[in-house]
C-alpha cells in the first residue's frame, strides 16, 4: 500500500492510498479518514464504509460528503473506495453508467468485463484485508452506507453478508437493478442476459429469496431527478414490509440527487451508525 496524501482534518487525518489489487488486476485508490482517537496507543476503532455512485471516485464523498466532524467526535474510521477499476487497459463503455466509474459492486462474469470488474470481491474481501492490516480498525465493528449505485452496493453487500455489518443505511439507493434502466444496462453487461443471475445483486430479490436485516435507514430526496425511473424506493418499502424488515424511509422535500443532499444528512447517518457501533 502506498500513501498518496495525508491531510490533517478535525484533529484526525484524511488519507488517500493506492495498492495493487489482485481482485481487479489494477491499481486501486481509496480514502480513509482516521479520527483523532486513532492516535491513542493500541486504538481499535469501528469502521463506516461509504460506497459511491455512478461516475464517482473515492474523492467525491471525501471532498463533498462532510462526514469528518461527526466521525472525529465519535471516533469512527470512514472508508471511501473507488467505484471501479481504472487504467488504460481496463475496458470501458461510452456512457457514464457502465464500465469505468460504474462497477455496480458485482463480480462480472462476461468478457471483456470479467477480467477487471470484480468489485464485489474487492469490497467484501480484498479491501477489508488491506484495512485490517494497515489501520487501527476493529473489524468486528463495521457498518456500511452508500449513495445511489453505492446505496445498492451497501444494501446488497449487507444482505449477502449477515453478521458482518452492525448496521446499513443508504442515500437515494437504486432499490432494484432488475427494475430500472441503469440496472438492466449494467447487470446485463457484467452478468449476461439471464436475469436469474442478477438476483444475487438485487436488494429486492435477495429479500424475496430470504435475506434479512434487522433494520435499514434510507434518506431520499423528493426532488431527485432519478427517483421515479431509476431509484424506486417504494419497491424496497414493499419488500421490507412483507419481510418484516424495519425500514425507515425518509422522503426529504426539495432535495435532489447531489452531494448537497448527501452532505445535509451525512451527520444523521454517521450518528445513527455510531449508536450501533460504539
Ligand atoms: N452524470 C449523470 C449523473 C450521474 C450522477 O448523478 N452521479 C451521482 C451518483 S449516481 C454522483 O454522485 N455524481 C458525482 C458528484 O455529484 O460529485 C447525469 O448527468 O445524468
Amino acid at each position: 500500500m502506498e500513501t498518496i496524501s495525508i491531510n490533517r482534518s478535525f484533529g484526525g487525518t484524511q488519507g488517500v492510498y493506492k495498492h495493487a489489487s489482485t481482485a481487479t488486476g489494477t491499481e486501486m485508490t481509496f480514502a480513509v479518514y482516521l479520527p483523532p482517537q486513532a492516535e491513542a496507543p493500541g486504538a481499535k476503532l469501528p469502521i463506516l464504509w461509504y460506497l459511491s455512485g455512478l461516475t464517482c471516485t473515492h474523492a467525491n464523498v471525501m471532498e463533498k460528503g462532510e462526514y469528518r466532524r461527526a466521525c472525529a467526535e465519535l471516533g469512527i474510521i470512514f472508508i471511501c473506495p473507488d467505484t471501479s477499476p481504472r487504467g488504460d487497459d481496463v475496458p470501458d463503455d461510452g456512457g457514464y453508467d457502465f464500465g469505468k466509474g460504474a462497477g455496480f459492486y458485482v463480480d462480472a462474469t462476461q468478457a471483456p468485463w470479467s477480467q477487471n470488474f470484480q468489485m464485489y470481491s474487492y469490497i467484501t474481501e480484498e479491501l477489508p484485508g488491506i484495512i485490517a492490516d494497515n489501520f487501527p480498525a476493529d473489524m468486528a465493528r463495521q457498518s456500511i452506507t452508500g449513495h445511489s449505485m453505492g446505496g445498492h452496493g451497501a444494501l446488497t453487500i449487507a444482505l449477502k453478508n449477515p453478521g458482518v455489518f452492525r448496521s446499513v443505511s443508504a442515500f437515494a439507493p437504486i432499490a432494484s437493478p432488475l427494475n430500472c434502466p441503469w440496472g438492466h444496462k449494467a447487470l446485463g453487461g457484467y452478468l449476461g442476459v439471464d436475469q436469474a443471475g442478477w438476483r444475487a445483486y438485487d436488494s429486492i430479490a435477495l429479500i424475496e429469496d430470504g435475506a434479512r436485516l434487522p433494520e435499514i435507514l434510507v434518506d431520499q430526496g423528493a426532488a431527485d431527478n432519478f427517483l421515479v425511473e431509476q431509484l424506486k424506493p417504494e419497491l424496497l418499502q414493499a419488500a421490507c414490509e412483507k419481510a418484516g424488515i424495519a425500514l425507515t424511509l425518509r422522503m426529504q422535500p426539495g432535495y435532489d440527487h447531489s452531494y448537497y443532499f448527501i452532505s445535509s444528512f451525512m451527520d444523521d447517518h454517521v450518528r445513527w451508525h455510531g449508536a450501533r457501533l460504539i
